[in-house]
């Protein structure tokens, strides 16, 4: 039974109601937890396949395969990616910018729109999730998840919520890719047919939830008002899963690239980042190394 990682975020909401519905979700076993977590939960060998930020993917994609299956992004405004600031963004020239420890992707996004888009050269401090707490000490933050996704629908008083997938799409005109699953090789290299299985699971997954997308809502609803949060609205989630992209095709696909690249032309690439090395899909033989033929893509 292949072990497989679930972001305990509602943007994994329609996923986990996609899995219940078919029944596949009975014949996996999945586990959930934040983002960072589940990335070293793979990477340690305690899971099979994950959704992980794609800054991670992009960091360690020696030991992971990409899955041609779903990914977690938007064209446009993602409404739960947010860098939070106090006043316009051009003012935070040699101010403190707190980065939650909870993200790798918006994280490094953030310092790109803020240093290559804005023009600014903040400072940055990594810190835990909690927006009072970061503002208390920084001029600006960067928020995830559901925290962002709650910031967006009650604003602070004094703050300002910028999108960053609006950012980087008015930017770039291209969709931004947040995350994506990811198997380990040595796992794809034993296991092709689980991973096509679990593939298909999730793929199928997404085209129930979209097909229901009121249930869905209600479902995701029930969820929120059980976490620390407090419930949102219908509504809410109704157009959060309208606006989440989770396709995985050659736009998003030209995105990443894009923002490999991006990241690396910077020549202050955080541990770990590297450019896009050859995508390596399960229905092409897996190999132990990522030096495929074809080279980089
Ligand atoms: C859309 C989101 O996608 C995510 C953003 C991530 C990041 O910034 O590193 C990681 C995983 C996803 O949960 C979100 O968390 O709101």
């Amino acid at each position: 039974m292949a072990r497989l990682g679930d972001i305990s975020f509602l943007n994994c909401a329609p996923l986990r109601w996609g899995l219940a519905d078919s029944g596949a979700g009975a014949e996996l076993d999945v586990r959930s937890g934040p983002p960072e977590w589940l990335a070293d939960e793979l990477l340690a060998g305690r899971l099979d396949i994950s959704p992980v930020s794609l800054a991670r993917y992009l960091g360690q994609a020696d030991e992971l395969v990409l899955l041609p299956g779903p990914a977690i992004g938007s064209d446009g405004p993602v409404r739960s990616c947010h860098l939070v600031s106090r006043g316009p963004l051009e003012e935070l020239d040699g101010r403190v910018v707190a980065l939650s420890e909870v993200s790798r992707t918006t994280a490094l996004l953030a310092r790109l729109l803020l240093e290559d888009l804005v023009g600014v050269r903040p400072v940055y401090r990594r810190a835990p999730q909690n927006v009072g707490e970061m503002l208390g000490s920084a001029q600006a933050a960067v928020v995830i998840g559901d925290d962002a996704l709650r910031l967006r629908t009650r604003t602070p008083e004094g703050l300002r919520v910028f999108d960053t997938g609006e950012l980087w799409r008015s930017w770039t005109g291209l969709p931004m890719v947040f995350a994506v699953w990811a198997v380990r090789r040595d796992y794809a290299l034993a296991h092709p047919d689980r991973v096509r299985a679990v593939r298909d699971a999730l793929t199928d997954a997404v085209r129930r939830a979209r097909a229901a997308p009121a249930a869905v809502a209600a479902s995701a609803a029930l969820e929120s008002a059980r976490g620390p949060g407090g419930a949102l609205p219908e509504e809410v989630l109704l157009d959060y899963f309208r606006v989440l992209d989770y396709s995985l095709g050659d736009r998003q696909l030209a995105s990443i690239r894009e923002f490999a690249r991006r990241t690396e032309a910077r020549g202050e690439v955080p541990p770990g980042v590297r450019p896009l090395p050859p995508t390596t899909f399960v229905d092409t033989p897996v190999t132990a190394s990522p030096s495929v033929p074809g080279g980089r893509q």
